[in-house]
Formats: structure tokens, sequence, C-alpha cells
């Protein structure tokens, strides 16, 4: 299997004694410059997949179809593993399934499954979650669907920010019990929550957005933390530069006075034009 070494990372790194900051990739440009910097792992978001796709908010409009093409486009500009966020997995435990063969086959290293009620029900404005029986049929039809036995399946649970840490407690016990590699949690907002969590688990820990006082990585290592999120900036970044740069050109901007552009040298790396000399070269007998 040509994924199995990136999932092998992600594993060395759930099972290592660091947690690591993983960079947000969304497209062949991102992950390869994200590769490029030394990034030991890709976080795709399901926020940024929407975005990047579709140009849409995190509401989950996006098909499956379409976040595992993306996600096969990063694969084949990139061999840094990528952590693929698969909101609920589109459906119920049986869409679940279907959604893990098609990331496996996409190349993701390993992806989430979250207990989040999706997308939002009529009338109801606050987050829910789905009961914790059907989550744990969510993660047992996560781990059915996967033939390569080194990708990554994570349990995650929103329950610390939308009912309590104690029900987020239960959920974590009740997957970790099916046999889920990792425990994603989000909305955890202090280090007492997160020693709770802790102390209550034995699963290698994911943090999604979390506040200051659980910034600091050896604090997090020591609890089990491998694995600490950044939110998606780069996106935000890239946002911005198109921005600044269409708005120059529309007022009048003369090309060559833009300023933000990317040199041809970082552009030449990103296209990985040393390769394709060296491919015209030999295939299409260029000089190199
Ligand atoms: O996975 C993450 O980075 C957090 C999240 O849910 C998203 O961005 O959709
Ligand atoms: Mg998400």
């Amino acid at each position: 299997m040509a994924f199995r070494s990136r999932r092998e990372k992600l594993r060395l790194i759930l099972s290592g004694s660091a947690c690591i900051h993983p960079g947000s990739v969304y497209d062949a440009i991102s992950i390869r410059i994200a590769e490029d910097l030394g990034f030991p792992l890709g976080m795709f978001g399901g926020s940024v997949a929407s975005l990047a796709v579709l140009g849409d908010p995190d509401i989950t409009l996006i098909t499956l179809t379409e976040l595992a093409e993306q996600m096969r486009r990063m694969s084949r500009a990139a061999s840094l593993p990528v952590l693929v966020d698969a909101d609920h997995g589109y459906g119920n435990a049986l869409n679940v399934r279907r959604t893990v063969q098609e990331l496996e086959t996409a190349g993701a290293a390993g992806l989430t499954i979250e207990d989040t009620l999706l997308p939002a029900a009529f009338g109801e404005a606050k987050t829910q979650l789905i009961s914790l029986e059907e989550g744990v049929g969510k993660m047992k039809a996560a781990l059915d669907g996967r033939s390569d036995a080194s990708l990554v399946i994570m349990g995650r649970t929103g329950a610390a920010s939308i009912t309590s840490i104690e029900d987020a407690i239960r959920r974590a016990q009740a997957y970790e019990a099916t046999g889920v590699d990792a425990l994603f949690f989000t909305g955890i907002k202090s280090r007492a929550e997160l020693e709770a969590v802790a102390a209550a688990t034995r699963l290698p820990i994911v943090l999604g957005g979390a506040p200051e006082e659980l910034s600091a990585l050896d604090y997090l290592a020591s609890q089990r933390v491998r694995i600490a999120l950044q939110g998606h900036a780069p996106i935000a970044a890239a946002t911005q530069a198109v921005y600044e740069t269409q708005k120059a050109l529309r007022e009048g901007t003369a090309p060559k006075a833009l300023r933000g552009l990317a040199s041809s040298d970082l552009t030449t790396r990103v296209m990985r034009e040393a390769d394709v000399k060296a491919r015209s070269a030999d295939f299409l007998g260029l000089k190199k």
C-alpha cells in the first residue's frame, strides 16, 4: 500500500512522547509548502475544505466526493501525512463506513469521526450531539470500513462545550472501548478539564482549538496530547493576499508594482519545477 509509510508516520507521532502542531493544509500548494517547511503532519479541516472547495462556511454542504477528491489532489502533490476532519462521516454509521473507504483510497493518513449532529437540525440554533450509542456505532463502522490497518481512525467529541466535561469523558471512554486509535476533543477550556479527560482515558489525545492556558507543548505532552491544532491561519492569509492583489489591480496598480507576491524562487519550488525539468530531459529529450 503506497500510503502506508504516511500512516506509520502519524502513528509514530501518536505513540511518541511529544506534542506537535500540524500545518493547516487544503490544496496542492498549501500541502507542498507545509511539507517544505518541515511540518510533521498536515491537518485538513472540514472548515477549510468547505472554504477552499465551495467558498462556503462550515455547515456540511460539502459532499464526501468533493472532500475525498481534494484529499486525493493533496496526496498526489506531496507525501506529507494528512489528518482529515471527516465531520460526522456524511450520514449515519453506514455512510461513515463508506467515508472511511473513500478517504483511505484518497491517501489520508488518518481521519476523525465526530458525534455532532450534522447538518444542523430544523429550528435548532445550538449545536446538538447524536446519542452516545449512535456515536459508538459510528466508531465501530469506521473501524470496519478500514482495509489498511495502518490508517488512523480517531473518535472525536465536542461534548465538552455542548453538554459537559462529564459527558465528554463518558463518550471518550465508550469510543476508546471500540478500538479507535486516538481521541480528538474540541471545546476543552482549562487544564483541570484536560487533566480530568487524560486521567479517565488511555489513548493518545488530539486537541482542537484550545485557550492560552493549554498552549505549552511540554504541558500538553505530559497529559498525553500528541497533536494540538492551531486553527487555519494559512487560508485566511491566502484570502487576504488575493484580496489585496485584486484590489490593487482593480485600482490601477501596475502588475510590476504589486507587493507581497510569491518570488519566482518560491513558485518554482512549489511547482517542483526541478523534478519536471528532469523528467522532461528523460522523457521528452529536452536539455536539463
Ligand atoms: O479540524 C479542525 O481543524 C477543526 C475543525 O473542525 C474544522 O476546522 O473544521
Ligand atoms: Mg470541522
